[in-house]
């Protein structure tokens, strides 16, 4: 058995990517943030404030025949942007992309961060990361991907996310026509919750790879690709309008500019993200200057291949061998 689901855009800039899923009997459908970057599904519902549920398409499991109180249980969870979001636990049926988990665990929200409220264009997150990453107590409970993974054809997934387009995310099987390229595979390290991954080297400009590796995640939940000072200067410093912003909170350039193309080595295979991808949008509507989607990690702590990097590529998520394959798109 597979599963398919279409994903799109959020807004002009590609923040976020949003993917509908049908909980509960009769289906409710909500659009949620696939993140590969967190490990819990959860959702608006009936017990989120109202004040903070307007404009949220939102889950009620009164209204499910197959939804069941998960009692006892609750969850906490707290974003790498500090956004964070609380409540307890349903267990009910979830479909996505016409597979269908009977007895997934639905976390609903009784409290949500500010960014989350103003986020109207989400109803929640699906979290694709490692079981232990997520935040059930007394007892965490897996995935929708990890429930599913025995009842797949194969145990994996891809994610196909594209620049304002849409894009899929796929369940046990590897459409290869979606991918130009050959899939490099490289072990992955789940053991912090996230997809960790070592890329051999780098480049800029289509130069050949050096042998810097960068250890980071694969995190289709984090919109930026946030590398290292050094990578981050040696890119920038071939772009004659770059310069830090404060303001923005990042490296800024003239809409104008024509960026060089950033390319890392994977599972013996190159990804190279055009310089097109790296300009990620201007830094207010109608302005000139442009943010870009490259950006330091060096106050998290921790490399980054969000989806600016991930639009370049089919990127396989195979739980089955712990490892991620990269194929260039
Ligand atoms: C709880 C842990 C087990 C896992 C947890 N994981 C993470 O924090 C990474 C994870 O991928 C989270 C998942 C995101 C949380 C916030 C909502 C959207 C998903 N990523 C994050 O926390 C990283 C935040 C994202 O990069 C935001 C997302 C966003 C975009 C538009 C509007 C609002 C929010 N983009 C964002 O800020 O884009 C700009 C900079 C262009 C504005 C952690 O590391 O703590």
């Amino acid at each position: 058995q597979t599963g398919s689901a279409n994903t799109n855009p959020s807004d002009s800039a590609d923040d976020e990517y949003i993917t509908n899923v049908s909980i509960g009997t009769p289906a409710q459908v909500l659009p949620l943030d696939f993140d590969t970057g967190s490990s819990d599904l959860w959702v608006f519902s009936s017990e989120t404030p109202k004040s903070s549920a307007s404009g949220h398409v939102t889950y009620s499991p009164s209204k499910s025949s197959t939804a069941k109180k998960l009692s006892g249980a609750s969850w906490s969870i707290t974003y790498g942007d500090h956004s964070s979001s609380s409540g307890d636990v349903y267990t009910d049926k979830v479909t996505v992309g016409g597979f269908s988990v009977s007895s997934q665990a639905v976390e609903s929200a009784t409290k949500v961060s500010t960014q989350f409220v103003q986020d109207t264009v989400i109803s929640g997150l699906l979290g694709l990361g490692f079981d232990v990453g997520n935040t059930v107590k007394p007892r965490a409970q897996k995935t929708w991907f990890s429930n599913a993974a025995n009842s797949l054809a194969q145990p994996l997934f891809t994610a196909d996310l594209k620049h304002q387009q849409t894009g899929s995310y796929n369940f046990g099987f590897i459409d290869t026509t979606l991918a130009k390229g050959p899939i490099g595979y490289t072990p992955a390290d789940g053991s912090e919750g996230y997809w960790g991954f070592t890329a051999t080297g780098y480049s800029v400009g289509g130069a050949k790879l050096n042998r810097n590796s960068i250890t980071g995640i694969a995190d289709t939940g984090t919109t930026l690709l946030l590398l290292d000072d050094d990578v981050v200067n040696a890119y920038y410093n071939n772009v004659e309008s770059a310069q830090y912003d404060d303001s923005q909170q990042g490296v800024v350039f003239d809409c104008s500019e024509d960026l060089p193309s950033f390319s890392f080595g994977v599972g013996g295979t190159t990804i190279t993200i055009p310089g097109s991808l790296i300009n990620l949008t201007p830094v207010s509507d109608g302005s000139s200057t442009c943010f870009g989607g490259l950006q330091s990690s060096a106050d998290i702590g921790i490399n980054i291949f969000g989806d600016v990097a991930l639009k370049a590529a089919l990127v396989v998520f195979d739980l089955g061998n712990e490892r991620l394959g990269w194929a260039q798109k």
